[in-house]
C-alpha cells in the first residue's frame, strides 16, 4: 500500500474481497448500465428511504458520543446531508411512482434493511466514536467510489438509463466532498484514539459493514421478486 495512506485505505486493504463484493455488487453493474429492474430498484429505494432514517440517528449518537466542537461539527454535517439531501432525492423518485412519506415510513423493514442499521447503532452504542465512525464509513465513502466509477462509463448519463439521476446525485460534488469531509473524520479520530492493538478490531467492524452493505444489495434483487 503506499506511503502516508489514511486510515480508509487501510482498512479497505485489509477487506479486500469484502469491499469488492460491496462496490462491485451486480446491483450495481446493473444500476450503471441501466438494465436494473425497476422493481429491483424500487424495492431497493423504499427500504433505503428507511435505512436512511435509522442512519441519521447513527449520526446523531455520533453528535452525542462528541467530545469536541469540530467531532460535533463532523457528525452534523453527515446528519444535514441525510435529512437535508440525501432523503429529497428519495422522496422525488418515490413521489414519482405515488409513494409519499408516510407511505415509506408503513413499508415493511427488510431483515437487511434492520441487520445493518441496528448493527452500525449497536457498534457506536457499545464503542467509542472511532468505532462508530468506521462503522459508518463504508456506507459515505463506499457510496461516492461507486457513483463515481460508474459517472465513467458512458451508459450511466444515457438518456435511457432511469437511474441516471441516482448516479448523478452521488457522484456529483456535494457528495464527494461528504465523502473526503468522512476520510478526514477517521484520521483525527485515529490521530486520537487509535493503538495498533486497536486496528484489528476496527478491520472487523469495517469488514462488517462491507457485508451488510452487500446483503443490501442483494436484498434489492432477490427481496423484489
Ligand atoms: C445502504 C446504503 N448505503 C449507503 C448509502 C449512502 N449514504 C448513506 S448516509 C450518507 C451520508 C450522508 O448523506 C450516504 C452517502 C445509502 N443511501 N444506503
Amino acid at each position: 500500500m503506499a506511503e502516508g495512506a489514511d486510515l480508509f485505505d487501510r482498512l479497505v486493504a485489509e477487506s479486500r474481497d469484502d469491499w469488492a463484493a460491496y462496490v462491485d455488487h451486480s446491483f450495481v453493474r446493473q444500476l450503471g448500465n441501466g438494465t436494473l429492474p425497476a422493481r429491483a430498484f424500487r424495492h431497493y429505494l423504499v427500504q433505503d428511504y428507511l435505512f436512511l432514517i435509522h442512519f441519521a440517528r447513527a449520526y446523531a449518537l455520533a453528535v452525542y458520543k462528541g467530545q469536541s466542537l469540530a467531532d460535533m461539527q463532523a457528525a452534523f454535517t453527515g446528519l444535514k446531508a441525510i435529512l437535508d439531501v440525501e432523503m429529497d432525492l428519495h422522496v422525488r423518485l418515490c413521489g414519482g411512482w405515488g409513494l409519499g412519506p408516510a407511505d415509506l415510513e408503513r413499508a415493511t423493514e427488510a431483515k437487511a434493511t434492520m441487520a445493518y442499521t441496528r448493527y452500525v447503532l449497536e457498534t457506536g452504542m457499545r464503542g467509542d466514536l472511532l468505532d462508530l465512525h468506521v462503522a459508518l464509513a463504508p456506507c459515505v465513502v463506499g457510496y461516492a467510489e461507486i457513483a463515481r466509477r460508474l459517472a465513467a462509463d458512458p451508459r450511466a448519463a444515457a438518456e435511457d438509463n432511469s437511474y441516471r439521476a441516482w448516479i448523478a446525485e452521488y457522484s456529483g460534488e456535494a457528495y464527494q466532498q461528504v465523502a473526503a469531509g468522512a476520510r478526514a473524520t477517521l484520521d483525527r479520530l485515529a490521530a486520537r484514539s487509535m493503538t495498533q492493538q486497536r486496528f484489528p478490531q476496527l478491520v472487523t467492524i469495517f469488514r462488517q459493514a462491507c457485508r451488510l452493505e452487500a446483503d443490501f444489495w442483494q436484498m434489492g434483487l432477490t427481496g423484489a421478486f
